[in-house]
């Protein structure tokens, strides 16, 4: 056997048969293949969003060259073989540098490097140990993170602590059941023979070289922690793990045009309906230089959580965080309702109307002498925030039953998908095309409210992070058609590529549509493969015309 052929890095996307043919269809075989492969690779520099209103570029750039020389990371750009282009707003030969796309000066990019070639120091005679990782340990490892003991799968024998070991990762494989699997159990001991389990299956799947920081017996007995320090890894990302906490975060370059795209204003409502974790939440606040109102609802309770903290690390104060289901975005209005605000505006606790339980629009609502709430808001100067805003500390979050029609100046969805452009991804064999499918009908079903709550005038970005059509252009389409209020509006900065013209009819009678020739360089479309190297990523947005014609 080569030792290079086994002790390198190679990995190919495993698909599903029925969405591969699919996208090969949809983007033509070659520019899928090589899509394809970039989705293995990590982008080859990481994006930070400065926290403007407590810092500069500059001076983030000063402290990080500092704290990531000290950590000891060297960007070696030598060795690697992938270097982005000035194109993209990255300075050549500088690790650490400022966005030079207008407006984006904010953003600062640490060059990476690689794939690198590793030397394991295999010897026919003497093996190197090893470690086999899971699939999702790789691919966080692969972006910068250390391996815990959660993510190993196998080790060889006698491994003590302090010892190198070659990391490879365990890739599922189609099961007897139909289904996927690793095929072999947790703790598996690994001989270095071509008898081992898994053996040929990790050929070319290695991503680095690690130094254990605990025994073989220790990484499968102890439940959580470190299990080694990678040493020398494939590709070379700094880790920003507890650095800078507040006045930066790591985000990806096309999660920050989005904020762009919405363009939001300062003192205007925003609601950002899938909120979760709070990346783009926090960088509108930012753009509205934390003056309005930005809501951020996410479904899950502990994700709603993670934006309070957040947002509490930034020091923002115009968030306020719900937990929501999307779909139930608009708020129905019953004869409760109706009393409830009665009584709020004889006792003159509107505020509540705009926070945690708005009740009925204002054409719907009067008081009990017959003023419009819409007048009454007007006058009220205390109405803006509401009652309630950073009652949720700790543990607590704050549910929401929805909001009123037309009640935002502008709307984000960034909508949960299939993820088909999280790089790198080493298996994407579970989705299938029925699963595609839900995920686009979801997403309808949120647009569906979205478009309720932007009041006319008012604007809508739907986004996604996945390469799959059905849930870009298709849902487009879809709005397009159903909406003929909506129209799509030009972004700034334009730096993705255009949408996907045409339509696909699929052989159980499904047929999907996606833009029309004139509206593809209205969105925009982050192909990973091409030489801006980051996810794969979606961006429409629209202007909401008056929603009476
Ligand atoms: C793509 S992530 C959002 C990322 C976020 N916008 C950011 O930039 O940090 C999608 C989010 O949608 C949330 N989600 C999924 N289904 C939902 C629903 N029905 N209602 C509200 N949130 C939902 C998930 O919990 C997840 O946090």
């Amino acid at each position: 056997m080569d030792p290079s052929e086994r002790y390198c890095y190679k990995p190919t996307l495993r698909w599903n048969c029925e969405v591969e043919e699919f996208f090969v269809k949809a983007y033509g075989a070659d520019r899928f293949a090589q899509i394809s492969e970039a989705l293995t690779r990590p982008s080859c520099y990481s994006c930070i969003r400065v926290n403007t209103l407590k810092t500069t570029s500059d001076t983030v750039i000063k402290k990080l060259s500092v704290l990531l020389q000290e950590s000891g990371w060297q960007s070696n750009p030598a060795g690697g073989a992938s270097s982005p282009q000035e194109s993209n707003g990255l300075e050549k030969n500088s690790f650490i540098s400022k966005c030079k796309i207008p407006n984006l000066d904010y953003v600062v990019f640490v060059q990476g490097s690689g794939p690198h070639t590793i030397d394991y120091g295999y010897t026919e005679e003497n093996p190197p140990k090893e470690v086999i990782v899971s699939r999702k340990c790789a691919e966080a490892v692969l972006r910068g993170a250390r391996v815990y003991v959660p993510g190993v799968l196998a080790c060889s024998a006698h491994v003590e602590k302090g010892e190198p070991v070659a990391v490879s990762v365990a890739l599922e494989r189609p099961g007897t059941d139909g289904g996927y699997g690793v095929g072999f159990t947790r703790g598996t001991v690994l001989q270095g023979s071509e008898t081992d389990p898994y053996y040929f299956e990790r050929n070319g799947l290695y991503i680095g070289q690690g130094t254990t920081t605990m025994s073989r017996a220790g990484m499968f007995r102890e439940p959580n922690g470190v299990a080694l320090e990678m040493t020398n890894r494939v590709f070379n990302l700094p880790s920003f793990r507890d650095l800078l906490e507040g006045d930066i975060f790591l985000q990806n370059l096309p999660s920050i045009i989005t904020a762009h795209a919405l363009d939001p204003q300062e003192g205007e409502k925003i609601l950002d309906m899938c909120a979760a974790p709070g990346g783009k939440t926090t960088a509108i606040a930012i753009l509205m230089k934390d003056k309005g109102e930005v809501i951020a609802a996410d479904r899950s309770h502990n994700k709603v959580l993670d934006i309070q903290n957040l947002v509490a690390e930034m020091g923002l104060k115009c968030i306020t965080c719900y937990k929501l289901d999307a779909l139930k975005s608009v708020r129905q209005i019953d004869e409760s309702d109706r009393q409830d605000a009665r009584e709020c505006v004889e006792s003159e606790s509107i505020q509540r109307l705009e926070s945690s339980t708005p009740v009925a629009t204002s054409e719907q609502l009067t008081n009990a002498n017959g003023t419009s709430i819409a007048e009454l808001r007007k006058n009220s100067g205390k109405m803006k925030n509401g009652v309630g805003r950073h009652d949720s500390v700790g543990g607590r979050v704050e549910r929401s039953k929805g909001f009123l029609p037309n009640s935002f100046d502008r709307v984000l969805l960034d909508a949960p998908c299939s993820a088909l452009g999280l790089r790198p991804r080493l298996f994407a064999g579970e989705d299938t095309m029925k699963s595609l499918r839900a995920n686009a009908k979801y997403q309808r079903g949120m647009f569906d409210q979205a478009v309720q709550l932007v009041r006319p005038g008012g604007v809508l970005v739907y986004s996604t992070c996945t390469i799959n059509p059905g849930e870009n252009e298709a849902l487009v389409r879809y709005a397009l058609d159903t909406y003929k209020f909506l129209s799509l509006a030009s972004q700034h900065p334009k730096v993705g590529g255009p949408g996907l013209i045409g339509s696909c009819q699929f052989s159980d009678g499904y047929q999907e549509e996606w833009l029309r020739p004139g509206e593809e360089d209205l969105v925009q479309r982050f192909d990973p493969s091409s030489q801006l190297d980051t996810m794969g990523f979606f961006i429409a947005k629209f202007n909401v015309g008056p929603k009476d014609v």
